[in-house]
């Protein structure tokens, strides 16, 4: 390991024939991310996923270039600023039910974030209705995330470290990461195919609501002249969705329950300020949003405390470039440390390590959004509006109506709450362990 500068705010590793640098301030992620942006956007070619299962269709894992460009823009169109507020209506709709869900089986709470999820999902991308229980077309979007999730562990195929293996045939005895590939290959596909098609069937009966395809639909139509591969650019946009947002958003709303369970003041003075503002008048809502400062608080220290990715997800340099005296080469892994940038006392205040919303009172407090939670550089989370809106209504609703503490014991008195978080690149799976139902605790 070198430190490339004498603060360590950039140290470079190699692991086996791999460069990999990690920045660890706003300073240079800034530098890299922003003012070199045509060099630091890059993706490193897995060839498990990208080949072998065959994703290499989703923007997530393309390399730098015209091609991610043109499914940055497809994505970029309908999910900016400006527009993302069309998607409230279903985004409310659904938390609604969330509601439901949690006062009928609360012990199931990370089963129905997992629901209106990907509810909320298919309906803004395809206009599908999902059925409440074993729905195909989630069904198979888990499959396709189950079979990520493995493929996606650093060193899990060792294709991934000798691409050439790539070429042997499947039938060839032993191949058996062959085998697995053909098989997620095809549930992949059909995460892509088989909702495109439904809404285009929708659209020829005029029976599709308007949503992320149709909307692009129209717009190609309005076109005279088009690329004649345009229509895969949406829909592999489309097909990416599932996979970038729900994950990220339920584990999201996951430390969410767990900080309140372990700040409950910081419960206490969110429901006052919901009482203050709503009574027992009616449900919130998301015009009420400015007038709910320490609940937007809440949403901003939740993507801070605990970043969903605390060492990023890995960029890739394009190209060769210097950095000071040293030289980095094309092909190096770039990974942005969220966490230390999250946790810099300089931008955030004192105590980083705990959970305290106030923080963002100061106007000095940078957002979070904007320093690492969401990534860096072009590659920044294209759903980041959608996300910040299904957070702010799904944690104001919950808080609402729920009080969440930690586990009780059988005479109902607290036990102490234990949790985790990996350290690894992605914090997931250690998220995924406090969806234990006898975890947490929710009552009204
Ligand atoms: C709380 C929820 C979310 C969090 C914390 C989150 C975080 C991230 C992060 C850290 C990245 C990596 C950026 C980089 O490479 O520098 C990313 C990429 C991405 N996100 Fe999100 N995300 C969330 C929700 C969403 C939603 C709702 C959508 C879509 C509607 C979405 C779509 C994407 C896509 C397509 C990429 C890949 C962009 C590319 O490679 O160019 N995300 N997200």
């Amino acid at each position: 390991m070198i430190c490339l500068s004498p603060s360590g705010e950039i140290v470079y590793v190699k692991i086996f024939h791999m460069d990999m640098i990690i920045v660890n301030s706003r300073r240079t992620a800034y530098e890299l991310f922003d003012k070199r942006s045509s060099i630091y956007s890059d993706r490193i070619h897995l060839p498990m996923i990208n080949d072998v299962m065959g994703f290499g269709w989703a923007i997530s894992f393309q390399r730098y270039g015209e091609r991610w460009r043109r499914h940055r823009r497809a994505m970029h169109e309908k999910l900016h600023i400006g527009v993302v507020d069309a998607f409230r209506p279903s985004q409310l709709k659904h938390t609604r039910e969330l509601l439901r869900r949690l006062l009928s089986t609360p012990e199931d709470y990370a089963e129905h974030l997992r629901y209106v999820a990907g509810a909320v999902i298919m309906e803004v991308t395809y206009g599908i209705h999902v059925k409440a229980e074993d729905d195909p077309y989630i069904m198979a979007a888990e499959a396709s995330m189950k079979a990520m999730g493995e493929a996606g562990v650093p060193g899990a195929f060792l294709v991934d470290i000798f691409p050439w293996m790539k070429y042997i045939p499947h039938w060839i005895p032993g191949a058996v990461f062959k085998q697995k590939g053909r098989k997620w290959a095809k549930i992949i596909s059909d995460m892509k195919e088989l909702p495109f098609q439904t809404t285009k069937t929708a659209m020829l009966q005029g029976a599709a609501d308007n949503c992320f395809v149709t909307s692009h639909i129209e717009d190609l139509e309005k076109l005279k002249e088009l690329p004649r591969d345009q229509e895969d650019v949406i829909k592999n946009t489309a097909g990416a969705i599932y996979g970038a947002a729900s994950d990220t958003t339920i584990n999201t709303m996951v430390t969410f329950v767990l900080a309140m369970a372990l700040f409950p003041e910081v419960q206490r003075k969110a429901q006052a300020e919901l009482d203050h503002l709503l009574g027992e008048a009616r449900l919130v809502e998301f015009e009420d949003q400015l007038e709910l400062p320490y609940i937007s608080a809440i949403c901003k220290e939740i993507l801070r405390w605990h970043p969903l990715m605390p060492q990023g997800f890995a960029h890739a340099t394009s190209e060769d470039d210097i950095i000071g005296e040293y030289f980095i080469p094309k092909g190096t892994i770039v990974i942005g440390n969220s966490w230390e940038l999250l946790h810099d006392e300089a931008d955030f205040g004192p105590d980083t390590d705990k959970f305290i919303p106030e923080r963002f009172f100061n106007r000095a407090a940078r957002d979070p959004a904007l320093t690492g939670a969401f990534g860096y550089g072009r590659r920044i989370c294209p759903g980041k509006h959608m996300a910040e809106n299904s957070l702010f209504i799904q944690i104001a609703s919950m808080l609402q109506l729920f009080e969440i503490s930690g586990p009780r014991d059988a005479t109902g008195r607290e036990r102490p709450l234990e949790y985790t978080f990996s350290p690894g690149i992605f914090s997931v799976q250690s998220y995924r362990a406090l969806s234990q139902p006898e975890n947490l605790y929710f009552k009204l």
